[in-house]
């Protein structure tokens, strides 16, 4: 049986997920949880040798989803079902829904494909042998395409996918949003186009109406 917390960072690029993910660390930390922060493609060697394939050699959208969701079998193996087996929190920035949002949303591959990809790599890992291991929470940073971009424009160098055009993200954002129709209570919306004390204070208010950190660290 799980006995950890498993808890997603998802939204387009430039939505503000790694400026937060930190910050619920530090919550869950001083609430007496230990909190392991990680991300997708990566968190293991394996994965990140992958990643680094990912945003920078040209694919076909088959051969990206496949590396997708191999660096997320290992992930998942190595790290991810141990810590949650600790009973640990793991915060992880960015999830399967993200290659729904990305490959499904914003490549055009196949969802359903997609469905069954997910229940192959993400089954039969030793926690719970016969369910597919999904976060309890998904923190869904919503916020216009356009705005990400400038966002993004002024913070770095573009990699494969955030060199995308903007009408990539529209695809990806309307993946994201399929997806949230999907997943039900999973998922949190965050209103990400707000200012940063605003994002931070909504994200540990859905961790704590969830019963998952004090109240008053929602206003902290
Ligand atoms: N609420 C916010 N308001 C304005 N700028 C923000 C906000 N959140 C993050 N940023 C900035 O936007 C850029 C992208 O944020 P980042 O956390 O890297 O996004 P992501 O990890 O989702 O791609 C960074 O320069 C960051 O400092
Ligand atoms: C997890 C995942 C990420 N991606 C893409 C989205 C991002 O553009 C990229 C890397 O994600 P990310 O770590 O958010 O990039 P950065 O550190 O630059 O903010 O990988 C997919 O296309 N499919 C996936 O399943």
């Amino acid at each position: 049986m799980t006995t950890g917390l498993f808890i997603t960072f998802e939204g387009i690029d430039g939505a503000g997920k790694s400026s937060h993910i930190d910050a619920l660390a530090r919550a869950f930390a001083q609430a007496g949880r230990t909190a392991l922060v990680t991300r997708e493609p990566g968190g293991t060697p394996l994965a990140e040798k992958l990643r680094e394939l990912l945003l920078h050699d040209a694919m076909d959208a088959l051969t990206e989803t496949l590396l997708v969701f191999a660096a997320r079998r290992d992930h998942l193996a190595q790290v991810i079902v141990p810590a949650l087996a600790r009973g640990e929190v793991v915060l992880c920035d960015r999830f399967t829904d993200a290659t729904f949002a990305y490959q499904g949303g914003g490549r055009g591959f196949d969802w359903q494909v997609l469905s069954q990809m997910e229940q192959l790599a993400q089954t039969g890992l030793g926690l719970e042998p016969d369910l597919m291991l999904n976060p309890q929470l998904t923190l869904w940073f919503d916020l216009p395409p356009e705005l990400a971009a400038r966002r993004l424009a002024a913070a770095r160098a573009p990699d494969r996918f955030e060199a995308q055009p903007l009408e990539f993200f529209t695809r990806v954002a309307q993946g994201y949003a399929r997806r949230a129709a999907e997943a039900g209570p999973r998922f949190a919306r965050i209103d990400a186009d707000r200012a940063r004390e605003h994002v931070a204070a909504q994200m540990l208010a859905e961790v704590a109406e969830r019963g998952w950190l004090p109240a008053q660290g929602a206003a902290a």
